[in-house]
């Protein structure tokens, strides 16, 4: 809501994330990742509400209720990196104090098995050390998003919901943060990495999903979606091209204001397919909401 208007910050997101998987969520900012993130964690703000269903095993998230949500889901079924860490952070109390905290109410450790485990922790997060004993306020952007992952990290939660994760670490850091978060799937547990990185996307994820103007526009397959045949849906393909590393071209235009989306593809004024029957809205088949989507070829996947 904004002014008193009701605003569909994300609509109609329907997506399966399976045991051991890598899921990454990419679009432009503002189209509704993080909103997405925060209506399975029970962490909208007042003014805003979520309809549907989410399953985590048998729990409905957007049905359970607030008590639920903060003994049993977060933090335990499911770790969050959030996208903001400092604000996350406790500022009063040191790196070292805040793990040993999350280390001993999710894992029942107590004593010397606290220190040294809160410190694997901070190591599994590449967070230093030495740095352990600051308070946040003392930490750079890139050291607060480490505390913060290594924090999401202790509870070995089944779903791990990472905003961000990479934001103001250089290269060598995004890669070992993002290998340390593809190995949480690996032991059998789910990702969800929302990023702006898609480099560190087509490093760790298994599927795609493209979000554009609350919708997701796309699911594919990462190595479909990043290789050959490359992308399906008009703005993917764009968001792709718009790498320096591929063709550099920018997106014509601006996303739309989601309280103004036109009646059918938010995306056709942008669109070079765009035909009248983009005036539609395009129901998703084959993981792919476009009237004029790119062939799909027999790779992909
Ligand atoms: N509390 C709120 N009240 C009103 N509008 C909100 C609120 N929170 C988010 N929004 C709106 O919802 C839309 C989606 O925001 P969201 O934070 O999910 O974007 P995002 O895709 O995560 O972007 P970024 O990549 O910048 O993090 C935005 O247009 C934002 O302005
Ligand atoms: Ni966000």
């Amino acid at each position: 809501m904004r002014g008193g208007r009701e605003i569909a910050a994300v609509t109609g997101a329907s997506f399966e994330l399976r045991p051991g998987e890598c899921l990454a969520l990419i679009g432009e900012s503002g189209c509704g990742k993080s909103v997405l993130a925060s209506a399975l964690l029970g962490l909208l703000p007042r003014n805003a509400r979520a309809t549907g269903r989410a399953f985590l095993g048998d729990l409905d998230l957007l049905a359970a209720d607030e008590r639920t949500l903060a003994r049993t889901v977060r933090g335990r079924r499911i770790g969050l990196v959030p996208q903001s860490p400092s604000a996350h952070l406790t500022p009063v109390r040191t790196v070292r104090s805040q793990l040993e905290e999350t280390v001993r109410e999710l894992t029942g450790l107590r004593k010397a098995g606290l220190r040294e485990a809160a410190e694997a922790a901070a190591e599994r997060a590449a967070f230093p050390a030495t740095h352990l004993d600051r308070h946040p306020h003392q930490l750079s952007g890139g050291l607060a998003q480490r505390a913060a992952t290594a924090l999401a990290l202790v509870g070995d939660a089944p779903l791990l919901l990472a905003d961000e994760p990479t934001t103001g670490l250089d290269r060598d850091l995004v890669d070992r943060t993002v290998d340390e978060l593809r190995r949480h799937a690996d032991t059998g547990r789910a990702l969800l990495m929302i990023t702006h990185d898609l480099a560190a996307a087509r490093r760790i994820a298994d599927r795609v999903a493209v979000m554009y103007a609350g919708r997701i526009v796309e699911i594919a397959g990462a190595s479909a979606f990043f290789g050959a045949p490359g992308p399906r849906h008009p703005y993917a393909r764009a968001l792709l091209d718009a790498l320096p590393e591929r063709a550099f071209t920018p997106i014509p235009g601006m996303p739309p204001e989601l309280g103004d989306l036109p009646g059918g593809c938010a995306f056709a004024p942008r669109c070079a397919r765009a035909t009248a029957r983009c005036g539609t809205l395009p129901e998703p088949v084959g993981g792919v909401a476009c009237h004029h989507p790119e062939e799909a070829t027999a790779c992909s996947n």
